[in-house]
């Protein structure tokens, strides 16, 4: 089930990346260490791991939020040492919407920061909101719209750029078990047919399963790629595949690895 970390072809290239924080309070927290890993173009792979392990972290240095202690992360042959606003777009757990702004402006803010004209923005902010089925929900603002609705938006909004890299950190989290698994296939259909590379964190290894190409499991830190385990699952996804033997087969993989890493800890 272990596959290789490094392709020769990739869309992000990480390379010996190590991330420590100096507390304002004194002390360090080693959270990463020295890993090195490929986002292969139109993948969706995912990164899983104890509370902690630094997950977030990569991500942000992904995204180029964050500079990493050590290490390069490449996009092509450019080194991502800073946002990348035309290539890559972020997704956080609490959704980050303007609360002032309705749905359409929220979807439109990105464009309106690359200058672009009021129609053109109008009109791709709204094709884009028909894409994750809101456009009956333009004028909306965001408390007026339920937890999945504002997560497609901010969604639509990450998508409104052309962006071929989605960096997404447990999107899904604040909402209900069921919101999170429709919301998460009609995600991967969509993102599948705009030929996008997302990486992923979640918690839920079932949600891991169900979305990913390839699972990256981080040990506790500072932490190293544990193990990496392709999910070979056929596309599109559906909801019953999620009682068959291979899925469940996978999710048990994940679980050990987590357990595992989990327990050498203990023992040590
Ligand atoms: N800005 C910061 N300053 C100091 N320490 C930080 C900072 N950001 C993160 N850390 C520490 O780095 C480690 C990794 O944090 P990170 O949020 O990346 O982990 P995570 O795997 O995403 O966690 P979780 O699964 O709980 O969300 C933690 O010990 C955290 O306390």
């Amino acid at each position: 089930m272990a596959t290789t970390l490094e392709s020769n072809t990739a869309a992000i290239t990480v390379r010996d990346l190590s991330i420590t924080y100096t507390r304002p309070t004194g002390g360090t927290v080693h959270a990463v260490d020295n890993i090195s890993f490929d986002v292969r173009p139109g993948e969706f792979l995912t990164l899983i791991g104890p509370s902690g392990c630094g997950k977030s972290s990569v991500l942000r240095t992904l995204g180029g939020l964050q500079t990493p202690s050590a290490g390069d992360i490449r996009l092509g042959d450019v080194t991502i040492d800073r946002p990348v606003p035309d290539r890559i777009s972020y997704v956080f757990q609490d959704f980050a919407l303007f609360p002032w702004r309705t749905a359409l402006a929220n979807v439109e803010t990105p464009l309106e920061i690359q200058g672009v004209p009021k129609k053109e923005r109008r009109e791709r902010a709204m094709k884009v909101l028909e894409q994750v089925g809101l456009e009956r929900f333009a004028a909306q603002y965001p408390h007026e719209l339920s937890g999945g609705m504002k997560q497609r938006v901010a969604i639509a909004r990450a998508l409104v750029t052309d962006c071929d890299i989605l960096l997404m950190d447990e999107p899904f989290g604040a909402l209900d078990e069921q919101t999170r698994l429709m919301i998460g296939v009609q995600l991967v259909e969509l993102l599948e047919k705009l030929n996008k590379t997302i990486v992923f964190v979640t918690h839920n290894l079932q949600e891991a399963v169900n979305l990913s190409d390839r699972v990256l499991v981080f040990s506790k830190p500072p932490s190293v790629v544990r193990d990496v385990v392709e999910v070979d699952l056929r596309r599109p996804r559906r909801f019953e595949d999620m009682n068959s033997e291979e899925f469940m087969s996978i999710q048990r993989s994940l679980f050990s690895l987590l357990y595992e890493t989990e327990s050498a800890e203990r023992a040590v």
